[in-house]
């Protein structure tokens, strides 16, 4: 039964709820972003849903995602097999837990990534020692093409040089290009992410589907790929505890450990937490960075006279003797706007991690009982067309006012804000700042000569990712 003055939505029949008719907008519109979308122009910003055995509100406007983020009765997160499997029963890390345990390991986890990294000064070295090594790479695959170039894909170019950024403040570890073990752990988590959704997936909405059809509704490749992860993240948490010296901390996991064997730990903190945020940091690290690149080159692609002004701003600012850093990015600001619009495009495809009302409680007039989902639609604060005029083109110069400066208006949520805002929004910035700079100084991309340009559609899923595409890389020359 639809509690009293829940919001409104479609239909609810037992068992499925509104399971049938979110999934034929889904088919029709190709997305669940836009089937929530037109929900919404249908019941208002506030829609409210059963799928299965969750009660989910999706917030589509601006002022209610701002009212719903920034009160506290909402920092829940979701409850449920799908949020506990992932951590093998009990409920771990920082992306999806709550209430004292999350507040405590929240804090405990940007305390010393500062330390060994999220600080100003490691960071720059961090990402732009990645930066370099990137466009080395992109270098050594030119050698030899002269003024022809290459057509290399760029959807998923930058997957390692992202998290080793990440990872060396984690882990103490870069990567290394040719390891084939990270690299299928990345095309997993990939292929997990195309095929479940922020708001769960079949089994999390029907249970009894883990028992009936394992295969069928995706259980056991979930369990399968956190298993893998698991696997090898344990093993190099093995290998930091055969080298742990308690007076040379190397890296997050030494401070971790520091603490766990200190006889004053309080009881959130645990081996197997330490594993959980190191897992929840690998998946929200690398693939919302990664793909905010992809979409960024797609749309340099398609939008040529937005990559020359980039190229003149960097010319002016750095010229060609040296690399960007990280202490150029406040004297660019239209490379800063291409930052903004690229995760932008990205994000307004998508959803935030979802979350779970603590009490029951009223949001935007309607009555929200305690344990409702409830997530927002970012899709209805980044394309907003009232708002943004033209949210479909890729305009850097809309975050850039009259007199030059950056301007971010409070529409911009993509990294969402209050207490559960995104922990890593800095690093991400930074690294598709450093990358896109130092490429775009170095070399010209464009669309394959007789290629159709690529489509701007994507692929659904927990992020959404650019279609395949291939971008033709010519050296950029120097006059
Ligand atoms: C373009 C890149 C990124 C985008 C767009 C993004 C976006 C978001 C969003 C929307 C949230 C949810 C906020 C909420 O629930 O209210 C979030 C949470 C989070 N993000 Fe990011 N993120 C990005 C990169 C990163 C990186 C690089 C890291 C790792 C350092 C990271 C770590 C986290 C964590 C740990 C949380 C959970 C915070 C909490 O619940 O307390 N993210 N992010």
């Amino acid at each position: 039964r639809k509690p009293k003055d829940f919001p409104p939505g479609p239909p609810w029949i037992p068992v499925l709820g509104s399971a049938l008719h979110v999934h034929r907008l889904r088919k029709q519109t190709g997305y669940l972003y836009r089937a929530t979308a037109e929900m919404a122009k249908r019941y208002g910003p506030v829609v409210g849903l059963r799928v299965g055995k969750d009660r989910q509100v999706v917030l589509c406007g601006y002022e209610a995602i701002k009212d719903m983020l920034s009160r506290e009765e909402f920092d829940g997160r979701p409850q449920g097999p799908f949020y506990e499997t992932r951590t093998w029963g009990k409920r771990r890390g920082v992306l999806l837990t709550d209430e004292d345990f999350w507040q405590e390991q929240r804090r405990f986890v940007l305390r010393h990534l500062k330390e060994f990294g999220f600080g100003r000064h490691t960071m720059a070295e961090l990402v732009e020692e990645e930066a370099g090594q990137l466009v080395q790479a992109f270098q050594q695959k030119l050698q030899g093409s002269q003024n022809a170039g290459v057509v290399m894909p760029m959807h998923n170019a930058f997957g390692v040089y992202v998290l080793n950024t990440l990872w060396s403040m984690m882990a103490g570890i870069r990567f290394s290009h040719s390891d084939l073990e990270l690299k299928m752990l990345q095309g997993l988590l990939t292929e997990l992410f195309a095929n479940i959704d922020m708001v769960g997936c079949l089994f999390s909405q029907f249970p009894m589907l883990r028992f009936l059809a394992p295969e069928l509704s995706g259980y056991n490749r979930f369990i399968n790929i956190h298993q893998r992860v698991w696997k090898y993240l344990k093993a190099e948490l093995d290998k930091h505890k055969a080298t742990f010296q308690p007076d040379t901390l190397r890296d997050f996991m030494d401070a971790y450990l520091k603490t766990l064997s200190s006889g004053q730990k309080k009881p959130s903190f645990s081996e197997s937490q330490l594993l959980a945020i190191c897992m929840d940091m690998f998946m929200a690290g690398s693939e919302t960075t990664t793909k905010s690149l992809g979409f960024c080159f797609l749309y340099l692609l398609l939008y040529p006279e937005v990559q020359q002004r980039a190229q003149a701003e960097i010319d002016a600012v750095v010229g060609r003797g040296r690399l960007p850093t990280l202490n150029d990015r406040p004297k660019m600001p239209y490379m800063e706007a291409i930052v903004l619009e690229s995760v932008r495009m990205f994000m307004g495809r998508t959803f935030s991690i979802p979350h779970r009302a603590l009490k029951d409680t009223e949001l935007q007039g309607y009555h929200i009982p305690k344990d409702t989902m409830v997530i927002c639609n970012f899709n209805g604060s980044l394309m907003d067309k009232g708002f943004w005029g033209d949210p479909d083109v890729f305009r850097p110069d809309r975050f850039i006012d009259s007199q030059g400066s950056v301007i971010i208006p409070d529409q911009y949520t993509p990294f969402g804000f209050g207490k559960h805002r995104c922990m890593g929004e800095t690093l991400a910035k930074s690294n598709v700042f450093l990358f896109t700079a130092s490429l775009l100084q170095n070399f010209n991309f464009s669309i394959p000569p007789g290629t159709v340009p690529p489509s701007t559609d994507c692929i659904d899923g927990v992020t959404p990712a650019p279609k395949p595409f291939q971008a033709l890389v010519t050296v950029r020359a120097m006059d």
